[in-house]
């Protein structure tokens, strides 16, 4: 876990270098799509985009409903560069490969997104919960992406991470909420990251929930803890696709492409949520192409 598969700055750089080389869009903002929320990608003007595979050291998409495509455009007049797909289980070090490119790209903001199952007994599927914290368990024993050497041009070796997703963020997304007339299904919670890549048995279910967790997934956590590591402000957003099963007498399961399904269902939703707060997010000058870094 410590060193093996930490990748080297220049790793990092040459990806961002050869994406700079491709694309004139530098952005000032990242948005990660999860299941079944990809489509917020294609609503960006002025698109180029780039298969992973096409994409010297990026990671591969290996979830199923996840294009494996990256995005550059504008959206409601920022420059965003938008991951269409996650690469879950290959490593944390590889999941997490794109944050440290993006910051080297310029950008300032992440906003990330997943689905998540819902262990708080006031969520349904359908709701959108922004999310206030995070218990990121691979980290608390190890599998943590920040292992191995660290990168100081990138951060410190013992970072922070009370505060990690912003407040200021957060109170603009409610507001827009009640604007956009979705606050009825609106929630602010923690989420879990576990490893998966199987759903929870009934009692793990159950140990989340007297821990406080409201929703779980096995993505976001990670990939936080690199941004706030370098620096990025951070947003992000679970889509509810299911209640977690609790009781022995509940004879529901949850599956992945019902997960999708609440995901496509809700996606305009989030869409339009996360494109007014891209909207009316401010943003620094965007001239700090690997100012720390
Ligand atoms: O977190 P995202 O990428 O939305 O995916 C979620 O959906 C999958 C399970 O259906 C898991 O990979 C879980 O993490
Ligand atoms: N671990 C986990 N991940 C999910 N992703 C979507 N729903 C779930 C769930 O119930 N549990």
């Amino acid at each position: 876990i410590l060193s093996s598969s930490a990748h080297s700055h220049d790793e990092y750089q040459k990806t961002a270098d050869w994406l700079m080389s491709q694309t004139k869009h530098r952005p000032q903002v990242a948005i990660i799509c999860g299941s079944g929320l990809g489509m917020l990608a294609d609503t960006l003007k002025c698109q180029d985009s780039f298969a992973y595979s096409d994409i010297p050291g990026f990671p591969q998409s290996t979830v199923q409903g996840h294009a494996g495509r990256l995005v550059f455009g504008e959206l409601k007049g920022k420059t965003c560069v938008c991951m269409q797909g996650r690469s879950n289980f290959p490593s944390v070090h590889q999941t997490t490969f794109p944050i440290r490119v993006f910051k080297l790209l310029g950008v300032e903001t992440l906003i990330v997104t997943n689905a998540a199952g819902s262990l708080a007994d006031g969520f349904q599927p359908g709701d959108i919960m922004i999310i206030k914290d995070h218990i990121n368990f691979p980290g608390l024993v190890g599998l943590n992406p920040l292992c191995g050497l660290n990168d100081d041009k990138f951060g410190p070796r013992f970072p922070a991470m009370s505060g990690c997703y912003d407040k200021g963020l957060r109170c603009l997304a409610a507001e827009i909420a009640k604007e956009l007339g979705v606050a009825g299904f609106l929630q602010e919670g923690v989420y879990a990251m576990v490893g998966g890549p199987n759903f929870e048995t009934i009692a793990e279910a159950r140990l989340l929930h007297r821990l406080g967790v409201d929703a779980v997934g096995m993505s976001t956590a990670p990939e936080v803890v690199v941004a706030a590591h370098c620096g990025l402000r951070v947003f992000g957003l679970s889509l509810i696709t299911n209640k977690v099963v609790k009781s022995y007498e509940d004879t529901e399961s949850v599956n992945h492409e019902g997960v999708l399904e609440v995901g496509r269902l809700r996606s305009h939703s989030v869409q339009q949520l996360v494109t007014e707060l891209v909207g009316r997010m401010e943003i620094n000058n965007n001239d700090n192409i690997n100012k720390s870094v």
